[in-house]
């Protein structure tokens, strides 16, 4: 169980992480979502004890993590698959973790197997794509057999198979009861990830739910209307009030519904070749959520 309480961080002028406050539990994944930016990095590196809050509290099994002597063997985590260090061989890479944390030797072979890198265990890690880096990443957080595991944007690099590797892994973990806190910057990685979401923007608190709960929000329809009478239509239903995109024949209506435009068409006399509501997805809802809270928005404001 990791406990955020109040944690806020700042770096000089900066506010990372302002007031943020939530629960990890065991037995689950959970997702930890952000735009670029937001404060997860800060943040798990606040729980590790890399960097000291500036104010607030983190407990990790009810205590300071950093109080804990041989650290790998409470939690695991894999925070940059680049931070290796490229002229040595994985298995020696991993064998020095396993020295210094007083982690049986067998383990290094054990968490090679388990992550698909035994066949390259003496290649130095220089010559390692991003994607093998990230496998190594997870062995070492795999290490000490640890009941809390930390992983920041795990997914990034990985092929299809790698990726339904990765979630196959974190799904076994929990089962095991462990503790599987998981960042990433889009929803889409999570959708099929976590069980549980902590949503930031901009260093605050968005959302601490389930999955389930989450995707209640994306309850917001819109309505897609093709019809050669694109221009005649749009007049008609924006002055209904209805919000509406325009590309070549195709709108996009959020406001009245299907039955609505319908009718207003017939009414007029307009042809309709094609009438559909979609409910919006997760990525949107997390957007939409995110949109005021986002640190680089993308564009370029003019
Ligand atoms: N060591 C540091 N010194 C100064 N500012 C920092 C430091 N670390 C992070 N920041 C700032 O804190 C904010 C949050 O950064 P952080 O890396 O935690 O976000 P993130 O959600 O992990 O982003 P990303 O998805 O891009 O990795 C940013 O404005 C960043 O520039």
């Amino acid at each position: 169980m990791i406990q955020v309480n109040g944690l806020t961080k700042r770096y000089g002028g900066t506010t990372a992480v302002k007031d943020l406050t939530f629960t990890v539990r065991p037995g689950q994944v959970t997702g930890f979502l952000g735009p670029n930016g937001s404060g997860k990095s800060t943040t798990l590196r606040v729980i590790l004890g890399l960097h000291q809050p500036t104010s607030g509290t983190v407990t990790v099994a009810g205590r300071p993590f950093r109080d804990r002597p041989r650290g790998l063997r409470h939690v695991g985590s894999l925070l940059d698959a680049h931070d290796v260090h490229g002229g040595r061989s994985a298995a020696a890479q991993l064998s020095a973790l396993a020295r210094s944390n007083r982690i049986p030797r067998r383990r290094v072979d054990e968490v090679l197997r388990e992550v698909g890198l035994a066949e390259v265990a003496e290649r130095r890690i220089g010559g390692f794509s991003l994607g093998m880096k990230q496998r190594l990443g997870i062995a070492s957080a795999l290490l000490g057999d640890p009941p809390v595991l930390l992983f920041d944007e795990p997914l990034n690099g990985l092929d299809p198979e790698g990726v339904k590797w990765v979630r196959e892994l974190f799904e076994r973990l929990a089962a095991e009861g462990r503790t599987v806190f998981v960042s990433s910057h889009l929803m889409s990685e999570m959708e099929h990830t976590a069980d549980q979401l902590i949503v930031i923007g901009r260093g605050e608190l968005v959302a601490a739910e389930s999955l389930a709960e989450f995707s209640a929000r994306g309850t917001r329809q819109s309505v897609t209307v093709t019809t050669p009478a694109a221009t005649a239509l749009k007049e008609l239903l924006t002055a209904e009030g209805a919000a509406v995109r325009l590309k070549g024949e195709r709108l996009t209506v959020t406001g009245p519904t299907a039955v609505r435009i319908g009718d207003i068409a017939r009414r007029h006399g307009l042809p309709l070749h094609e009438l559909s509501t979609r409910s919006a997805s997760l990525e949107e809802a997390f957007m939409e959520l995110t949109a005021d809270r986002v640190q680089y928005p993308g564009g370029d404001p003019r």
